[in-house]
Formats: C-alpha cells, sequence, structure tokens
C-alpha cells in the first residue's frame, strides 16, 4: 500500500495538534481512508520556539514555500493563518495540482470564490471543515447531510473566544481583558483578537455557512458585523430579569427580500439549547424545510478540538485522490454553475425585535415621551422593565422589549429619544430572536 505524503504549513496551535492526531490515532485513520497517511514535511518560519507535538521522523524546514514546490507532496495543509502568505501558498499549491485542507476561514471567506474557480481548474479540492465551528463537521452536514433540504436559516454561536468571554463575564463577574488574555494564552483566539471580540471572525464563519446554505457565492463584504466589546454587565443581568441571555450570533437567513446576514449580540430566549452553549462551545442551529431546525454543538476552538476537522478533511482528500473532479462534492455545496447571486439585504431593511436600554433622568412624562416617538415610527412595546432611580445616580434605566420593525425605523426612533433633553446617555440596542 502506498502511502500519501502530506506537507503542513504552521506547526501553531491547530497545526501541532494536527501532528498529534494524526500520530496518535494512525492505526484508526488508515483504517478509514485505506491509505498510510504520512507527514513528510512541516514548515514553520519559527523552528527556534519549542513546538508541542512529536515531530520525530519529519522532515521540517522553514521555508513554506519549498513545500508547496515540492513534487512529492499530495496535500498541502495550511496552518498558518491570514491572507497574504497563506493566499499566495495556497494558490501555488493548487497551480501545482497539489489538493489543500486548510483551517483559515479568512482566506476562504475572501478569496474562496477565485479559489475555488482555480481548484476547479485544476482538478483539485480545497477541504475547509476546520475553518467554520472548529470540531464541529458543520460543513460536511450542511452540504451532505441537509442536501435534500431548502434551508431557510441558521444561526450559531461560531466565535469561541467571544462565547468563553461572555460566559465568564455573566458567570463569574470577571472582567473583559482579563478573559480575553486567558482565551489567547489556550491558544483560542485568532492572531489579532479583535478579529474574535469585534465579530470579524464570526462574519468570515457565516460567510461561509450562508453561501454553503444557499448556494450563493461568498459575499464577506456584504455582512454585518457588530462585536461584544459594547455589551455593558447591566445588560446580561436585565435580560436575565427578562427571561433571555445575550449570546453573539451569526444569523443567515432566506427572506423574500433577499439574504439577511449578520453578526451581533442577541437576546434569546433562555430555555433555548443554544442559549446554554457556555465557554468556548460553538453551536449552530440550521432549519431545513423538510428536517425542521437541527443542532450542532461541539468545541470551537482549540488545538485538537481543531485539528479532528483538519484531520477529517484529510482522510476526505485521501479518499477523493482516486475520484474523478467531477464526482466530488462541491465545495459550495451546490455545482459552481448553479450558484445564485441573491443580494444581501443592507442591515437597515431587516426586521427584528429589540432590547433597549434607556437612561433618563427621573422626571414627568419622560416615558409617556419615549413611547410616543416608538409608536410615531410604529413601534410597539412587548414589555418594559422600569428600575428604581436611586440603583442609578437619579437615573432611571428604562429597559423595553419591543415587536418586530424595520432596523431604520428603529434607527430613527432612537436618534429621536437620544436627542430628549432628559436622556443622558446613548441609548443600548440588542436585537431578539426567537429562534423557533
Ligand atoms: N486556534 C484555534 O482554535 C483555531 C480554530 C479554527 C481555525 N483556526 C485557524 O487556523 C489557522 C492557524 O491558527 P493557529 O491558532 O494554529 O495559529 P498559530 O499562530 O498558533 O500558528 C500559526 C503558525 O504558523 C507559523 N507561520 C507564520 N507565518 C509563517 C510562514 N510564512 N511560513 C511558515 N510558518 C509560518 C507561525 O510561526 C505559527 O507557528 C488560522 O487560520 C486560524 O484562524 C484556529
Ligand atoms: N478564534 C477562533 C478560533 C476558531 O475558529 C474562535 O475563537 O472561535
Ligand atoms: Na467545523
Amino acid at each position: 500500500m502506498q502511502s500519501v505524503k502530506i506537507g503542513i504549513l504552521g506547526l501553531g496551535t491547530v497545526g501541532s495538534g494536527t501532528v498529534s492526531v494524526l500520530k496518535r490515532n494512525a492505526r484508526e485513520i488508515i483504517r478509514r481512508a485505506g491509505r498510510d497517511i504520512e507527514i513528510s514535511v512541516a514548515a514553520d518560519k519559527d523552528l527556534q520556539s519549542p513546538k508541542n507535538c512529536d515531530l520525530s521522523g519529519i522532515k521540517l524546514t522553514d521555508d513554506a514555500f519549498s513545500v508547496v514546490n515540492d513534487p512529492d507532496i499530495q496535500i498541502v495543509v495550511e496552518l498558518i493563518g491570514g491572507t497574504g502568505v497563506a493566499k499566495e501558498l495556497v494558490s501555488k499549491a493548487i497551480e501545482n495540482g497539489k489538493h489543500v485542507v486548510t483551517a483559515n476561514k479568512a482566506l476562504i471567506a475572501m478569496h474562496g470564490n477565485e479559489l475555488f474557480a482555480l481548484a476547479q481548474e485544476k482538478g483539485v479540492t480545497i477541504a475547509f471543515e476546520a475553518a467554520v465551528a472548529g470540531g464541529i463537521p458543520i460543513i460536511k452536514a450542511m452540504r451532505e447531510g441537509l442536501a435534500g433540504n431548502r434551508i431557510e436559516w441558521l444561526a450559531g454561536i461560531i466565535n469561541g473566544t467571544g462565547n468563553f468571554i461572555l460566559t465568564e463575564m455573566r458567570d463569574k463577574g470577571r472582567d473583559f481583558a482579563d478573559v480575553l488574555a486567558e482565551a489567547q494564552a489556550l491558544g483560542y483566539a485568532e492572531a489579532d483578537p479583535t478579529f474574535d471580540v469585534e465579530g470579524i471572525d464570526a462574519a468570515h464563519k457565516l460567510t461561509i455557512m450562508a453561501s454553503i446554505a444557499f448556494g450563493i457565492p461568498l459575499q464577506f463584504y456584504s455582512a454585518y458585523t457588530e462585536g461584544i466589546s459594547k455589551i455593558a454587565q447591566e445588560d446580561v443581568q436585565y435580560a436575565a430579569e427578562l427571561g433571555y441571555r445575550i449570546k453573539h450570533l451569526g444569523i443567515a437567513k432566506k427572506t423574500d427580500r433577499g439574504v439577511e446576514l449578520r453578526v451581533h449580540p442577541t437576546l434569546i430566549p433562555h430555555r433555548r439549547l443554544i442559549a446554554n452553549v457556555n465557554g468556548v462551545m460553538n453551536a449552530v442551529v440550521v432549519k431545513g424545510d423538510a428536517v425542521g431546525p437541527t443542532l450542532y454543538y461541539g468545541a470551537g476552538a482549540g488545538s485538537e478540538a481543531t485539528a479532528s476537522a483538519v484531520v477529517a478533511d484529510i482522510v476526505d482528500v485521501v479518499r477523493a485522490l482516486t475520484t474523478d473532479p467531477e464526482n466530488r462534492v462541491p465545495h459550495l455545496a451546490f455545482q459552481p454553475d448553479a450558484l445564485k447571486d441573491t443580494p444581501i439585504l443592507p442591515i437597515a431593511e431587516v426586521v427584528t425585535s429589540y432590547y433597549l436600554r434607556i437612561h433618563s433622568e427621573d422626571k414627568p412624562g419622560v416615558l409617556a415621551n419615549i413611547t410616543r416617538i416608538l409608536s410615531e415610527q410604529g413601534i410597539n412595546i412587548e414589555s418594559i422593565l422600569q428600575k428604581q432611580p436611586e440603583e442609578h445616580e437619579g437615573l432611571i434605566p428604562i429597559i423595553m422589549l419591543t415587536q418586530p420593525v424595520l432596523e431604520k425605523n428603529m434607527d430613527e426612533a432612537i436618534a429621536q429619544i437620544e436627542a430628549l433633553g432628559t436622556v443622558t446617555a446613548p441609548v443600548m440596542r440588542i436585537r431578539m430572536e426567537t429562534l423557533g
């Protein structure tokens, strides 16, 4: 039995986990793949610092281009990250007729359309299960397991770092910066952690899932992206009093007017399973017309959890080595010539319910003014929570939940509320979803 030779680029958190899993589970993996998988070479630009895996028997180099140009290598595993050198390496590997496995969501979300076209032209595969929700096999589940459905919407907690921070803040009252530092030490965070806390990483993953769900090209720049950095401890508490949890969600929904593609903090009823997904765990709900709602749960980041998805992709590609390119599962689930360029709805055109927190001076008529403005914009109030003035230095926090409304009407209402002389701080708004 001839072995398949692979080259790994990047021996950081995911790269070292991949080496460890491939070595430890080699016997099981051969039984599944039908071929021995040999890590022939691994590249890292920093070979001086210690690596978290056993590298015996693997040729090492600091020149990743030597790997993508090596005629013996059949599969290149890109675990460097980013859209600079990683893009050059992946493009070169494809041009050289090599299959690629990557965990790089930024690369796929931003350059996937051109990379998949190039891969199709060269008859090779790009596998990217680890790019979305870490170890959860969500790409495979949607692309293959749900192929009989019209997918209506999906919503997910798809950034482990962000969910870890929100959970620690809520459960232990810990400080944002302190928890972020721990997530970095645990290897969960991106090289630039603002990608995690400002929702960019989640938007990369959502972009990829939306394409696979709806058969549309990757449109990262049309996604609405909002992070978790503005969520205050008091919002977490008020949400809980009203029976909700605040989670950072990526939401993609097909509507008659276009596709919604949005990442933002979201109030969800506390009884929903996804409201109870904590720490670094991720979860994605996918609603298909035939199957109904389905839920996928597991570790969204971390060394071996992510390696689990990388290794599964390697096994898939090894099996695909002997199939004709046209018989392989398409990169984005739909045949490339069947992708539809459905428009992404601007966030102003999205309809959702809202949580509003308004800090106001305690004067007569305040509530009447606020409700008048809301009603003029056609916004119905579902419930109101009014706290005692002494809790907030004479200011009353007014908490409201609204019925569904067009975002641009809410923008107008908030602008008018903030212009009231009695309202002393920007209005906090958090969108709500029932996910039912
Ligand atoms: N950490 C996670 O939990 C996780 C989960 C899913 C996906 N990812 C993705 O996996 C990829 C890798 O993430 P990571 O957390 O392992 O990062 P990391 O920073 O731990 O590892 C990256 C490695 O690449 C090496 N490197 C950088 N530039 C190089 C170059 N030009 N040539 C060779 N080596 C180079 C670095 O020295 C480092 O060892 C990223 O795309 C990331 O988004 C990470
Ligand atoms: N930084 C990412 C890694 C997994 O994609 C996260 O925290 O979810
Ligand atoms: Na995955």
